[in-house]
């Protein structure tokens, strides 16, 4: 069986001695291709470390990881950056866009520090935008943009590298009900179309549109429930919203 991600053991411990944080305790999480799964637990439990773990941000103590079949945890500094660039997308609770550049900008970005020509980033950016209804902000600076607007500029730049693997940590957290709904049903979408996406969230509404509910506890995969039974889908059909980049 081929995995999108696939990690063992994991652990990771912040400061040292008897004030050391043992964040994740050994985790072993497995994602098909295809597959949306969620990570839900209290503050605290562990689920951004293990996000952080995933994206290469920090390295884990123990374990190993592997995405689309290759080890990562054992990558340089370079080689990750260049990996994540093109393998990983990542959104942040709170968008972490670049707010000296446009909209349009921010999503061509990771494309054109990856290589890509300049013109074929920003083509690619506005058929992103476009498709998740936010080109009409483009050429505007992020901090004009609402909340909502800003979590769909940072999704566009999520994808903009079509990423095998999304991760997302508390897309809607700082979203209103409204606009978490309409995220929501970007993710939905996303999901529908093959993206893999792990994702952490308190918000039941979010973790009830998964195949699989992960619970954490004090660092520990603690639950799971699987909401879509079935063998997930066996193939990646990658993401191209209106033509080829
Ligand atoms: N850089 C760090 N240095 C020290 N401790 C850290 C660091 N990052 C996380 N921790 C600690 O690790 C534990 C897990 O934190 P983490 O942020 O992963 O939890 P979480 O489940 O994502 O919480 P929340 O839902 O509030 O975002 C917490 O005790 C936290 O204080």
């Amino acid at each position: 069986m081929h995995f999108t991600l696939l990690a063992r053991d994991l652990v990771k411990r912040f400061g040292e001695g008897p004030a050391a944080v043992w964040a994740v305790r050994g985790v072993d999480l497995a994602l098909a291709p295809g597959e949306f799964v969620a990570l839900t637990g209290p503050s605290g439990c562990g689920k951004s470390t293990l996000l952080h773990l995933i994206a290469g941000f920090e390295r884990p103590d123990r374990g190993t990881i592997e995405i689309d079949g290759r080890r990562v945890d054992s990558l340089s500094e370079a080689e990750w950056a260049r990996f994540r660039r093109h393998a990983i997308g990542f959104v942040f609770q709170f968008f972490n866009l670049v707010d000296t550049l446009t909209v349009e900008e921010n999503v061509a970005l990771p494309a054109i520090v990856g290589g890509q020509r300049r013109r074929t980033a920003r083509r690619r950016a506005r058929q992103l935008l476009e498709a998740l209804g936010v080109a009409d902000r483009a050429s505007e600076l992020p901090t004009r943009l609402s909340g909502g607007e800003q979590q769909r500029v940072a999704l566009a730049r999520a994808l903009a590298t079509e990423p095998r693997l999304l991760l997302a940590d508390e897309p809607t957290g700082s979203l209103d009900s409204q606009t978490t709904s309409v995220v929501l049903a970007l993710l939905r979408d996303l999901h529908a179309r093959g993206q893999t996406i792990l994702l952490a969230t308190h918000d039941q509404r979010v973790a009830s549109a998964a195949d699989r509910v992960l619970q954490m506890r004090d660092g520990r995969i603690t639950e799971e429930t699987v909401l879509v039974p079935g063998q997930p889908k066996a193939t990646l059909s990658r993401l191209r919203y209106g033509g080829s980049p």
